[in-house]
């Protein structure tokens, strides 16, 4: 079990870090330009192991990529044929609910693959649309791995607004190579809108079109053709979240650089939901100054921007008054029940915080207190213990921290350079 120490007495956590490029739009880069015809660039990758799922899997689907430092270029295929049945998604969820439906986008069998978490995060959407079509499937008790054959036929699709928003994404990326049109109807209230709207963006960059009505249906036309495209992946604000709350509960300023202030990201959020706590925060064209503030509780929703939920309950914990985070219920099939698991792990630094439901609520103290923490094998758990650590008298133990590299690989290093200080630490 690999651990990291802190010692926040010597942590002198300043200065400028540059935000590593956002997986959610690296994901849809990838796959968009594995399946235009032609060759793509793709500039500013992080080969974290979620990225480099993807980029497995597309190659077995049939483009060739190849990595040169952090450019892909992508020489993709309009004719998916999988040459390895063997799927291994590993522990994204992207990487799985994304890639599914384009497997079937012909006739095919594949197997379907993962680690951790996502063995047993919910795929029922898809069953539930394979058992309408007649596609073979099987599983080991609805866990991983799965086994699919058949052929995804164009339809009508109702798929519920509130599991997640990545079925919705994978359809989009497939229906569109389907023998006829499509709609997908959304049941209920959208949440994660954004992550839709990251797709859009992506498929219409590569020539992708889907008429968009209010985002209840979705209108998709088949036979249409992905175009190669350059594209340069912009900074992701689910990971700056880290950094700004850094920068908040922290002694000293701290510069974000590398990120888009205009971002269809809906974890942009963060920057309102800082300034809402009474945040200071200088937002320029090409970078952020984050200052340190005195913070107060509010009420935040969670629907919309469920990463940034764990590094919210760090900001909750050590600001003044009650800090109320709703809407949370889907942040308990991430990559571990990222409400308990927040709350566990925050009490033990002495937070006054409590599960209530599916919201976090928290009394803020002034300081918290070093103790032995886990990750619970959650990249965002780790680092939002890794920032929490800015506010700890006494040393703070996180196990398991290697789970960064699921998102994050150079976290850690980061995280010294920008002065953490690490007694010990066996992470690589
Ligand atoms: O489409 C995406 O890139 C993502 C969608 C979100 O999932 P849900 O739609 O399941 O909330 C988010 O939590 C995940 O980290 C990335
Ligand atoms: C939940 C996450 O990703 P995914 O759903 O792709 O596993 C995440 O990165 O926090």
């Amino acid at each position: 079990m690999k651990k990291v120490i802190i010692n926040p007495e010597k942590n002198n956590i300043k200065g400028e870090i540059v935000i590593p490029p956002s997986k959610s739009y690296a994901h849809r880069a990838i796959i968009c330009a594995s399946l235009a015809k032609g060759r793509s660039i793709i500039e500013n990758i992080d080969y974290s192991v979620d990225i480099n799922s993807t980029i497995e899997i597309m190659t077995k689907m049939g483009a060739k990529i190849e990595k040169n430092g952090s450019v892909l270029t992508i020489d993709g295929t309009d004719n998916i044929k999988i040459t390895d049945i063997d799927l291994n998604c590993n522990e994204s969820g992207s990487t799985i609910r994304f890639l599914i439906p384009l497997a079937l986008a012909r006739y095919n069998r594949a197997k379907f693959l993962g680690k951790g978490k996502l063995i047993t995060r919910p795929l029922d959407v898809y069953y539930n649309i394979f058992e309408k079509q007649g596609i073979k499937y099987e599983t080991d008790n609805g866990k991983l791995p799965l086994f699919v054959e058949g052929e995804l036929k164009p339809d009508t699709f109702i798929i519920p607004g509130n599991i997640s928003s990545q079925f919705i994404s994978g359809l989009m990326f497939t229906l569109p190579l389907l023998n006829g049109d499509s709609i997908i109807k959304i049941k209920g209230n959208l949440e994660s809108k954004a992550y839709v709207d990251l797709t859009l963006d992506m498929l219409n960059r590569f020539g992708i079109e889907i008429e968009n009505r209010d985002y209840q249906n979705f209108y998709i036309k088949g036979n249409q053709k992905y175009k190669a495209q350059n594209y340069r992946v912009e900074g992701d604000f689910s990971q700056a979240a880290f950094w700004i709350v850094a920068g908040l509960i922290g002694e000293n300023p701290i510069t974000l650089k590398g990120m888009n202030i205009n971002s269809l990201q809906g974890d942009k959020e963060i920057l309102n939901i800082a300034k809402r706590m009474g945040g200071q925060l200088d937002i320029k064209e090409e970078e952020i100054i984050v200052y340190p503030s005195k913070t107060k509780g509010i009420k935040i929703d969670v629907s919309q921007c469920p990463d940034i939920g764990p590094i919210l309950s760090v900001l909750g914990s050590v600001s003044e008054g009650e800090t109320n985070i709703v809407n949370a219920e889907r942040l308990r099939i991430k990559e571990c029940d990222r409400i308990t698991a927040s709350v566990s792990e925050l009490a033990k630094l002495g937070a006054n915080i409590q599960e209530i439901e599916d919201s976090i609520k928290i009394i803020g103290v002034e300081r918290l207190s070093g103790n032995k923490t886990d990750s619970w094998n959650d990249h965002r758990i780790a680092m939002s213990l890794a920032i929490a650590s800015i506010k700890i008298d006494g040393e703070i133990e996180i196990n398991n921290s290697e789970c960064v590299k699921k998102s994050y690989p150079s976290f850690w290093k980061e995280f010294t350079k920008i002065g953490g200080h690490l007694n010990e630490c066996n992470v690589g």
